[in-house]
């Protein structure tokens, strides 16, 4: 089924079934490797919003969950070398387990000024959980990213909490562009 969203056409790529049995799969692996710990898990806004809610639905540990926003592709398909911080942390750090939770791993410029900016606040550890990873597309490797749903080829992706022009966010599967 194609989907027009703007300007461009998309096709399916990920299902929604297929999101949740890996969303559930990463919070097992959070689970057992969190154990004994009480992490605070940090969405990126806004393209987190829908991977954040659902991965911690399948946590046990305690743990707090909080958000900050940043943001670099500005609706394009194309990220901006500036990386707006539209909003911080309310909560303190320091001495925590950071989660970090991206929807998307992609050149990896928004992860490392972030990650790059909350390591002075001394946390215990930083850790990054990522629905999507584009290996192809990565500038900046993340070291601290440990935890990926699924790997992709460097294609434009929409749905699940990704856009094109701020649409598409609430797209229950994840979809493609087509060339
Ligand atoms: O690895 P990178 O190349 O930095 O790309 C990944 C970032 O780009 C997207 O954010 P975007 O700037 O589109 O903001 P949004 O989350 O509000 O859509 C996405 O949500 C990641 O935060
Ligand atoms: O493929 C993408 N789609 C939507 N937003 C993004 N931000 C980085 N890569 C992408």
């Amino acid at each position: 089924m194609k989907l027009q969203i703007a300007d461009l056409e998309f096709e399916p790529l990920i299902p929604y079934e297929q999101i949740q049995q890996r969303v559930a799969e990463l919070a097992q692996h959070i689970n057992t490797d969190f154990e004994g710990k009480t992490p605070i898990f940090v969405g990126i806004l806004n393209g987190s919003f829908m991977f954040a809610s659902d991965l911690v639905k399948e946590v046990t540990v305690p743990c707090e969950v909080t958000f900050t926003k940043l943001a670099s592709y500005f609706g394009g398909l194309s990220q901006t070398r500036t990386i707006r911080d539209d909003f911080d942390l309310h909560v303190t750090i320091e001495g925590k387990d950071v989660i970090l939770v991206e929807d998307i791993v992609d050149t990896g410029n928004t992860l490392k000024y972030l990650i790059e900016k909350l390591l002075v606040r001394n946390p215990a550890s930083i850790t990054v959980c990522s629905l999507l990873f584009k290996p192809d597309s990565v500038i900046h490797s993340i070291e601290e990213l440990k935890y990926v749903a699924f790997q992709i080829p460097n294609v434009f992706v929409v749905g699940y909490g990704l856009d094109y022009q701020e649409l598409g966010r609430n797209l229950r599967g994840i979809y493609k562009k087509i060339d």
